[in-house]
């Protein structure tokens, strides 16, 4: 086949992917109807997951999980949009981890709003500026964002949804060749996270590394000069418009950040594989067994806690503190419903949602 037939077949493919995407939007568009005369929220992360583990079992074409779930995450965000107009705040820079991970959930055409700090993202969602705010919560090698997870206790917002992305770093630069490169920018723990690539690229080179405060102003600084880079998130170097000349440079690519979707009212249906996320605030947490008490009701439910994190209370000059806890499972079900009931007035639920692997 000539390279002309070939790309005749996939206009004609496209003609009717157009096609099909509309007759989809019309549907979208009539859900939405449904839901605003029902006053119900527009998006159900446990039907998106539905969706896709549904097109996954049915696949046997060239397109593995992950490129099924990149494509139809995005028809979800712009469906989602046609239901209402999602605007979604972010801890910033443009371009930052955060930005990539807000976008891994809500799509290209949300309306964003980069904030300076984490507790901007919330206040941005309490006061109703944005219907979501997405913060990093915690780092698999560097551990938990505290300042999060202590606004977790101060406000009061629930967690809609979480996003994993890994932490993936791009060499974006406007130069031809390595070995014009005289600045070479990023924040210094990318440096530290890159420092194989760097050695085996610019041994020899005259390449000065140059820290910055985030991998977003270094793809900003290497769009101005040509004879600069950046290790930056691929989304700030697309953002930038500086070319990618690496991608996934980094030394381990076992470095993961979470972040939380936040929303002020919010509860997902149970989707099979859910996680939720508690506040306990235990009374008389000197005396002995209370903390093992608490977690004994979970074992003996056989319920599995994914994570605790203690948190200073601030009550007075004590050492007194309060824990975060997830687990396996949804709040609606039996075994967690009675775990609840036990602790109406100490520990608050954040949310149950679908469970990232
Ligand atoms: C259309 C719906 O609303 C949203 C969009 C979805 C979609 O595009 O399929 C799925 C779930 C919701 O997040 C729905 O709830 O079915």
């Amino acid at each position: 086949m000539t390279l002309e037939s070939l790309r005749n077949g996939i206009d004609a493919l496209d003609d009717q992917l157009l096609d099909l995407l509309n007759q989809r939007m019309e549907l979208v568009r009539k859900v939405g109807e449904v839901k605003r005369t029902a006053n119900t929220v527009i998006y159900r992360p446990e039907r998106e997951k539905q969706i896709l583990d549904r097109l996954h079992n049915q696949n046997s074409g060239l397109l593995n999980r992950s490129a099924i779930e990149a494509i139809f995450l995005e028809i979800f965000a712009v469906s989602r949009n046609l239901e209402l107009p999602e605007r979604v705040a972010y801890l910033g820079p443009e371009g930052s981890f955060t930005h990539q991970a807000a976008e891994s959930r809500f799509g290209a055409m949300s309306a964003y709003m980069a904030l300076p700090t984490i507790r901007s993202v919330f206040e941005s969602v309490e006061t109703g500026r944005v219907r979501f705010g997405v913060v990093p919560i915690e780092n698999n090698q560097e551990g938990v964002v505290s300042e999060a997870i202590d606004l977790l206790l101060e406000k009061d917002l629930r967690i809609a949804a979480e996003a994993q992305i890994p932490v993936h770093f791009t060499f974006a630069t406007q130069a031809e060749n390595l070995a014009d490169i005289t600045h070479i920018y990023s924040k210094d723990i990318a440096f530290r996270q890159c420092s194989r690539f760097l050695a085996d690229s610019f041994d020899g080179l005259k390449a000065e590394f140059v820290p910055v405060e985030s991998t977003s102003k270094a793809a900003k600084m290497a769009a101005q000069n040509p004879k600069t880079a950046a290790l930056c998130s691929h989304i700030a170097a697309k953002l930038f418009d500086v070319p990618v000349l690496f991608d996934n440079i980094e030394d381990s690519d076992l470095n993961r950040t979470r972040f939380l979707i936040l929303a002020k009212d919010f509860a997902n249906q149970p989707s099979g594989q859910d996680k939720t996320t508690l506040i306990a605030k235990l009374p008389n947490t000197e005396s002995p067994g209370v903390l093992a008490e608490f977690l004994q009701e979970f074992n003996a439910r056989r319920i599995n806690i994914t994570k605790i994190e203690s948190r200073p209370l601030r009550n007075g000059a004590t050492f007194q503190y309060w824990f975060l806890l997830e687990c396996e499972g949804h709040a609606d079900e039996p075994q967690l419903q009675e775990i609840l009931n036990h602790h109406t007035a100490d520990v608050k639920l954040l949310g149950s949602y679908v469970r990232v692997s």
